[in-house]
């Protein structure tokens, strides 16, 4: 019977019995010392492993555990490009940090802030839910027009509390999220990461600041969810959300309800609908229907019951930038400091939308004639992903308090997202890449 016989099932309980060899004398030790020597490497070739094993993973799919690795930050010359970037250049100007600055919506309000004379501190994690190199791309755009974007995460109190150290901002422009009505299905987690314990990890910084800035941040217009009473307006009901975005959506706007009557933090949030526009995010349907067309790939559009039309309040992106700056102007400032409250503080909801409502198959027919190309189409019935069957924005409160006016329609808009996609897809040979 092999010596194999007396190995216990549990290893860790492993005692080697010298009773169970025949031998004696030198060969005998010199087999017992081979024995815990060849024994002791597999434990030590264990422990290596489950160190490597659980390590996080650099290549690690999920963007939310990824983003929690903010490349090297600090040091002088760090500091030096942080004020720098957020010096304001004009009389009464603010001084803004905007999170999620390499996204679409952030580099377009980034870039109207500095050109207006305002300080602009950019922060992103630069993750790839959509393609990284877009990112960069807009990150180069606004370094030309002197925006420092820090690579980091809202998740890094570190990084939030030593930008508040170094910068006293006057106002943040909190556009840094988890997008998408659809992906919550796939990564339900990048949207907790992000759009709950990001927002909190912002106001718990943002609450402790003195001065405690005033906060425009992004809601969407996914909020009113299965609301069937048309146009949106902002008292409508918004508890019945269709997605487990639209619903982290929602839960920020509770959020931002606690850090207002508790610190005295000037909050206002912006309902978008549809944002779409040049630098555009490649995983909304106008963008990847563009590719797929140039591409002669089918596209689906979904319909509702009965062959239903699904809509969308399609916004231009210039008219979004408008309504955030003028939020961003309005916004009176917080009350509290060092994380006490002095007084009551400004709590606001604006939706920033088109007010014209248009057919998904509308915007197709529209591409079409843009790009000179027939789309194959294929309709399909809306699928139960979180989307809703159509969106339209009541903009009158936004009007009266923001001076908000969209003068951009579809077509119109369409046609310089066209004109720049052609010309920034084609200019270095880019692979458009939507998800
Ligand atoms: O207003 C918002 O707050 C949200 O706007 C955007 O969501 P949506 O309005 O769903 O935009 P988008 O995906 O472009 O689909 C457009 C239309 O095409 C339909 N659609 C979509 C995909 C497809 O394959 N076929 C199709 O018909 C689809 O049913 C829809 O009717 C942002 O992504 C989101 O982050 C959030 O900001």
């Amino acid at each position: 019977m092999s010596h194999l016989d007396h190995t216990p099932s549990t290893p860790g309980k492993f005692k080697m019995d010298k009773s169970a060899y025949p031998y004696h004398g030198g060969r005998l030790r010199w087999h017992s010392s081979l024995a815990k020597l060849t024994f002791w490497s597999f434990v030590f070739i264990g422990v290596i492993f489950i160190f490597f094993y659980r390590s996080p993973s650099r290549f690690h799919s999920d963007p939310s555990r990824r983003s929690l690795r903010t490349s090297s930050w600090g040091g002088p010359a760090w500091e030096k490009k942080v004020r720098t970037s957020a010096r304001i250049r004009s009389r009464n100007g603010f001084s803004v940090l905007v999170t999620g600055a390499a996204g679409f919506v952030g580099t377009h309000v980034s870039s109207a802030l500095k050109r207006r004379g305002d300080g602009v501190l950019g922060l992103d994690n630069f993750n790839d839910y959509y393609d990284p190199t877009l990112k960069r791309a807009r990150q180069a755009l606004l370094e030309r027009a002197g925006v420092f974007i820090v690579e980091g995460d809202i998740n890094d109190a570190a990084l939030l509390k030593k930008l508040f150290e170094v910068v006293p901002f006057t106002h943040v422009m909190h556009l840094a999220a988890q997008a998408g009505v659809r992906y919550a299905m796939q990564n339900p987690g990048s949207y907790v990461h992000s759009n709950i314990a990001g927002f909190v990890s912002l106001l718990e910084v943002c609450k402790e600041a003195t001065p405690q800035p005033a906060i425009v941040w992004a809601s969407s217009s996914s909020v009113y969810g299965l609301n069937t009473k048309v146009p949106f307006s902002e008292k409508d009901r918004t508890d019945q959300p269709a997605s487990l975005y639209a619903a982290t959506k929602k839960a920020g706007e509770e959020i931002a309800h606690t850090y207002n009557h508790i610190y005295g933090l000037s909050l206002t949030g912006l309902r978008f609908f549809t944002v779409y526009g040049p630098w555009g995010r490649p995983d909304m349907a106008y963008f990847f229907f563009t590719k797929d067309i140039l591409n002669g790939k089918s596209i689906p559009i979904f319909e509702g019951e009965n062959h239903g039309t699904v809509a969308r309040d399609f916004t231009y992106i210039d008219d979004i930038v408008k309504g955030c700056l003028g939020a961003l102007d309005t916004a009176q400032k917080s009350t509290g400091s060092g994380g006490k409250k002095k007084g009551p503080a400004q709590l606001r909801v604006f939706n920033l939308g088109n007010t014209s409502p248009i057919p998904v198959t509308n915007l197709v027919t529209i591409l079409e004639r843009l790009l000179k190309v027939k789309a194959k189409r294929n309709v399909m019935k809306l699928p139960r992903n979180g989307d809703v069957q159509f969106t339209h924005a009541n903009i009158s409160l936004a009007h009266r308090e923001l001076g908000y006016k969209p003068t951009t329609n579809l077509q119109t808009g369409l046609k310089k997202f066209v004109r720049w996609y052609l010309n920034y897809y084609s200019a270095a040979g880019k692979k458009a890449d939507a998800r």
